[in-house]
């Protein structure tokens, strides 16, 4: 087992080539937010761009359009109903992450099928909130695709039916293998497994015990995956990445919002970055 460092953060943020454009830095879909949920995937969104993902647009309940553009302009919004859309557009974007605020209704479950039929091989698809729920509820196949879940404990009980209580990193990592997946699974001291690796975030802060926080990294995973070409370290530097940029700020702060993590990402970013063109 090993600690997530400042040294994989440091050699995973490369210094943006000078010759780059936005499609240098990934296309990313991002799907959820029913009516009553839409603050979970603006706040995905933002984290998203604010990562630095080159292209992000946003499949949701279109009464979120007008808030969505308030708070993330940046973000392109496409109707999450118009199934046509998502079958005709998905193949379009290297990352695909699905799930914050989608809820667990046949709508929603509607949705998820329609991403899982007709996602690649090739693109990586993000897991979280509700569609974990969703594929534990109806025990969904799984895609072939390049898979991340990020459950919280109680969402990784339902996927893996190991009791919050026998969640060890033995039984953890027998399922991980099963799912052909990396996984992290957040809790106050959250372990990201991959193959025969494990590793333990280091950082985090009862701070962060507030709604929307998963959101926001399940966001910042997918905008660095779209970037970072190693996958796995590209989710273990958004892990640190979240709970760093929260730690600084419990230092003077009682609760760290998510929507403050997200202002702070750039300057992390660029602090933390690989000193070198690579
Ligand atoms: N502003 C928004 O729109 C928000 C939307 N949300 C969305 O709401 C949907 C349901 O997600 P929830 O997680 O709220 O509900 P869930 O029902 O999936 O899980 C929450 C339950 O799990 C328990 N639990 C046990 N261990 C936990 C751990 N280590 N971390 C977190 N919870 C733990 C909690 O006490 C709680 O009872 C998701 O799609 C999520 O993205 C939430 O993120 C809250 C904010
Ligand atoms: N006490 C804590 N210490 C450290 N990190 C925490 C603590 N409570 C919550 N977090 C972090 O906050 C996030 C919560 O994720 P999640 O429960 O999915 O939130 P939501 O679905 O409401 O957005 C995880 O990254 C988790 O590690
Ligand atoms: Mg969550």
């Amino acid at each position: 087992m090993t600690d997530i460092s400042t040294d994989i953060v440091n050699n995973t943020v490369i210094k943006r080539p000078n010759n780059s454009h936005k499609g240098t830095f990934g296309r990313v879909c991002i799907i959820g937010g029913t009516n009553n949920f839409g603050g979970a995937i603006i706040m995905a969104s933002k984290a998203c761009v604010y990562s630095g993902a080159g292209l992000t647009t946003t499949f949701t309940d279109s009464v979120n359009l007008s808030s969505l553009h308030t708070h993330i302009p940046e973000a392109m919004f496409v109707d999450f109903n118009d199934l046509d859309s998502i079958k005709s557009m998905l193949n379009g974007f290297d990352v695909v992450l699905i799930g914050p605020g989608l809820g667990t209704d046949e709508n929603s479950l509607t949705i998820l099928k329609t991403v899982f039929n007709n996602i690649q091989p090739t693109q990586k698809l993000i897991i979280d909130g509700s569609a974990i729920t969703l594929i534990a509820n109806h025990n969904l196949t799984l895609p072939d695709a390049k898979l991340v879940f990020t459950p919280h404990q109680m969402e990784w009980q339902r996927l893996s039916g190991i009791k919050i209580s026998d969640q060890t990193d033995e039984n953890n990592q027998k399922a991980v293998k099963q799912l052909n997946a990396t996984v992290v699974v957040k809790s106050h001291h959250t372990k990201v497994y991959h193959n025969d690796d494990i590793w333990t975030n280091p950082g985090g802060t009862p701070a962060q015990a507030t709604g929307g926080m998963g959101d926001t990294l399940a966001g910042m995973v997918a905008g660095f995956v779209a970037q970072f070409s190693d996958t796995t370290n590209a989710v273990l530097s958004a892990v640190y990445a979240h709970s760093a940029i929260a730690d600084k700020l419990a230092e003077k702060q009682y609760v760290v919002l998510p929507t403050q993590i997200i202002e702070h990402i750039p300057e992390f970013m660029k602090a933390n970055e690989k000193k070198t063109e690579s």
